[in-house]
């Protein structure tokens, strides 16, 4: 018990926290290092390039779940049937996941680990993420989809990234936030406003969903793909997590509900498709609010077991590159030199702001102004920098 609470006292010391930092910075800087050295390897044997960016991909990735996982202890909860369970992580799928939490992608993340498809994971993502060092870097190998949310400009590199996907050597899951931004009160509203002159039934619990990069995906990967796995994602007694929270070592709940849904069974035709993904989000509602009233989501409760991997390759880091920063601290101190615990000091100081940028990407509050304005289309390109709305608080 004593020992368990100085454990729970140390997780919340900067000092773990820094090292923390740096250990994830480090390796992602020599993966990424190891990831441009496959360059000149993509033209003659571009589907062995592609699994080791997948082995590397993962060494970064799976230092998020191992904090998740591990560090924090958040306990991950999967609903689904039995007879989908047996296809996960052997079939390749896109995701349609709810967008309402700050760790929504590390909770996605472990769920990929767990069916073993973490290195190849992809995601349609917003351009702003491509620069993010390490995460954004590393996922420039991976085949992530990009997109800036101007449709007129993303049509085309959308369809050819996706195309690109066709021949990947690795089971994938193709995660799509199909509202496009996370949940704030204020974007609810807007896109309620947007539902209601859309003649759509309004949505509780989500934003309205964006249907073209979801009916472009299921055109582009008909024959790659074989399902969409219908996510919606919940945390327990209202918790909101928080980045820093894992950090912090705060342990959190979270409920995953999948259904697994051929995909032969979506439209083809486009906008039969979207009319499916409005339904679909219809459902979801109803799902959440099930979610709401009983403390549980339909179907059965399936625990994939966790796998050491994770726990392994960020010990196999820690160990590699803590011993190397204790001697160079202990030198420093030994030597004396004031202008070089200075420099240091500067550098140390850099680096945590860095790392603090890094982490303000994963907060709703820091969040873009997409989906604030229902004649966005009009205002997409002069967002007035500034005041951001709340994160919805849940009751
Ligand atoms: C099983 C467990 C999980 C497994 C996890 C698996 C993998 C994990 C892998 C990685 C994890 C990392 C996670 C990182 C997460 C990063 C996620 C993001 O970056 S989300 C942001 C980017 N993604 C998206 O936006 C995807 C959804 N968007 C789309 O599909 C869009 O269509 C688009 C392709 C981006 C194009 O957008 P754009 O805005 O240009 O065009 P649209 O046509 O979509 O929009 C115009 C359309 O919308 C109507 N409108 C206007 N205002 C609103 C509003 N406020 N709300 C709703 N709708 C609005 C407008 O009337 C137009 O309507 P119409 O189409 O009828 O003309
Ligand atoms: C071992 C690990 C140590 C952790 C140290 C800290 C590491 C910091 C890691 C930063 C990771 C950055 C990846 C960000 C991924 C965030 C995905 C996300 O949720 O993006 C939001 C978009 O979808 C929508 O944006 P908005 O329109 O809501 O705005």
């Amino acid at each position: 018990m004593i020992r368990m609470g100085i454990l729970q006292v140390l997780k919340t010391q900067l000092l773990c926290h820094l090292i923390i930092c740096y250990v994830f910075l480090v390796s992602g800087f020599i993966i990424n290092l190891l990831q441009l050295c496959t360059l000149p390897l993509w033209p003659i044997n571009k589907q062995l390039a592609r699994k080791i960016n997948c082995r590397l991909g993962y060494s970064i990735s799976s230092q998020l779940v191992a904090l998740l996982e591990w560090w924090s202890g958040t306990e991950c909860t999967l609903y689904t049937a039995p007879e989908s369970y047996k296809l996960y992580g052997k079939e390749n799928a896109i995701v349609v996941l709810n967008h309402n939490f700050e760790i929504d992608f590390m909770t996605g993340w472990t769920f990929c680990e767990r069916f073993g498809v973490l290195g190849s994971s992809k995601v349609l993502a917003k351009k702003e993420l491509s620069f993010v060092p390490v995460i954004g870097w590393m996922w420039y190998f991976l085949e992530i989809v990009f997109c800036k949310r101007k449709w007129e400009e993303d049509r085309k590199t959308v369809v050819q990234s996706l195309r690109n996907l066709r021949d990947y050597p690795e089971n994938f899951w193709f995660l799509l936030h199909c509202e496009g931004t996370r949940f704030t009160e204020k974007k609810h509203k807007i896109s309620m406003e947007v539902a209601e002159k859309k003649g759509l039934p309004k949505l509780k619990y989500h934003l309205l969903p964006r249907t073209k990069g979801f009916c472009v995906t299921v055109q582009n990967l008909r024959g790659t793909v074989t399902a969409v796995y219908d996510s919606t994602l919940n945390f327990r007694n209202n918790e909101m997590p928080t980045l820093l929270g894992v950090l912090n070592g705060k342990k959190y709940h979270a409920d995953l509900y999948v259904r697994r849904i051929p995909l032969d069974t979506i439209p083809e035709d486009e906008s039969e498709c979207a009319a499916w993904l409005h339904k679909l989000y219809q459902e979801k509602d109803e799902f959440q609010e099930h979610y709401r009233q009983t403390g549980r989501f339909p179907g059965a409760i399936t625990s994939p077991p966790h796998r050491p991997w994770a726990l392994l390759n960020w010990l196999f880091w820690v160990c590699l590159l803590v011993y190397p920063l204790c001697m160079l601290l202990l030198q420093l101190l030994l030597s004396g030199s004031t202008f070089t615990v200075v420099c240091t000091s500067v550098f140390c100081l850099a680096v945590s702001v860095g790392i603090r940028w890094m982490i303000g990407q994963t907060e709703i509050d820091k969040g873009s102004n997409y989906g604030r304005d229902a004649n966005e289309q009009q205002l997409k390109d002069c967002h007035p920098p500034g005041q951001q709305d709340h994160a919805i608080v849940r009751s």
